[in-house]
């Protein structure tokens, strides 16, 4: 299988006198034979929001699981917020995939935050109790949750229960926030939510957010670079450099056609191997 390296020049300036909050150099991703990635060089800047796009199986989780250090590379190295992955890397946050959790899960919403707060570690003291409460029900009135905040997490509908996901992986003040499709499931309204309040984070605190998305519109004006991987071969750059009729023709080795209509961007392609479920790609089967 060949394998691309970007051609794109770096769009995210360099950072002055900073460490990028996340960085691959050379890196390297392979199940057996198959080669999701190979010669992946990318930092992302504090505070830049990159997006992550690709076709089912293209391993935009994969690359989640590597910096969360639940997936070893295969090669190249991997460092987030200035350390190697680890499972207990406080300052990473994690919005995971939706799936519906346990319905005799007795947990209260709160709790499912407060694990975000304080999951590691014991004995927070009187004062330390104090904040822990502040902290959990500012995060809760964040995404809107505090209504449902005492009921268990099992019985909350899926929207509800990928609100509370979020409030989670943000109130523990992450330097890193890692979100593996987090608007699936919620409404309209919600998606507007959550997307202005990773953005707001991202703004306040200089958070580096990486978003795995199936659907770039909703988050196309947050966007700052896109990571784009197919079968291997992977672009890096800004929207207006990988999202072009040529650059994916490229990566998908058929033809593609973007068509930009109304400050949104739609792919049309040739081939149901396009990803038949994304919602930004439409299919022209000849
Ligand atoms: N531990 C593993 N061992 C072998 N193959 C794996 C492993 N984990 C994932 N894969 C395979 O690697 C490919 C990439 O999986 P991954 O979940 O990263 O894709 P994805 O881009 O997130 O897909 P989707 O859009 O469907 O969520 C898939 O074909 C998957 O079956």
């Amino acid at each position: 299988m060949t394998v691309e390296r970007s051609t794109a020049p770096p769009a995210a300036p360099p950072v002055p006198g900073g460490a990028a909050a996340v960085s691959l150099t050379d890196a390297r991703l392979a199940y057996g034979d198959r080669v999701l990635w190979d010669g992946l060089d990318l930092d992302v800047r504090p505070g830049e929001f990159l997006a992550v796009l690709g076709p089912n199986g293209s391993g935009k989780t994969s690359l989640m699981r590597v910096l969360l250090g639940l997936q070893k590379l295969s090669g190249g190295t991997v460092n987030v917020a200035g350390e190697p992955p680890g499972k207990g890397n406080r300052r990473i946050g994690y919005i995971p995939q939706q799936r519906a959790l346990d319905p005799t899960l007795a947990l209260r919403g709160r709790d499912l935050v407060g694990l975000g707060y304080d999951g590691h570690r014991w004995g927070l003291g009187v004062r330390g109790i104090r904040e822990r409460r502040r902290r959990v029900d500012e995060a809760l009135a964040a995404v809107g949750a505090t209504g449902f905040a005492n009921r268990p997490v099992g019985l909350l509908s899926g929207g509800e229960q990928q609100r509370l996901r979020v409030a989670q992986a943000l109130v523990g003040d992450p330097t890193v926030l890692l979100c593996d499709e987090p608007l699936l499931s919620l409404d309209l309204a919600h998606q507007r939510a959550v997307s202005t309040l990773i953005d707001a984070r991202r703004r306040a605190a200089d958070t580096a957010v990486l978003f795995v998305t199936h659907e770039i519109n909703p988050v196309l004006p947050l966007v700052d670079r896109i990571l784009y991987l197919v079968d291997g071969h992977f672009r890096i750059g800004l929207p207006e450099e990988v999202m072009t009729s040529e650059t994916l023709s490229q990566l998908y080795g058929a033809d593609v056609a973007v068509v930009r209509v109304r400050g949104q961007i739609h792919v049309v392609g040739a081939h149901s191997d396009l990803c038949e479920d994304n919602p930004h790609h439409h299919l022209a089967e000849h």
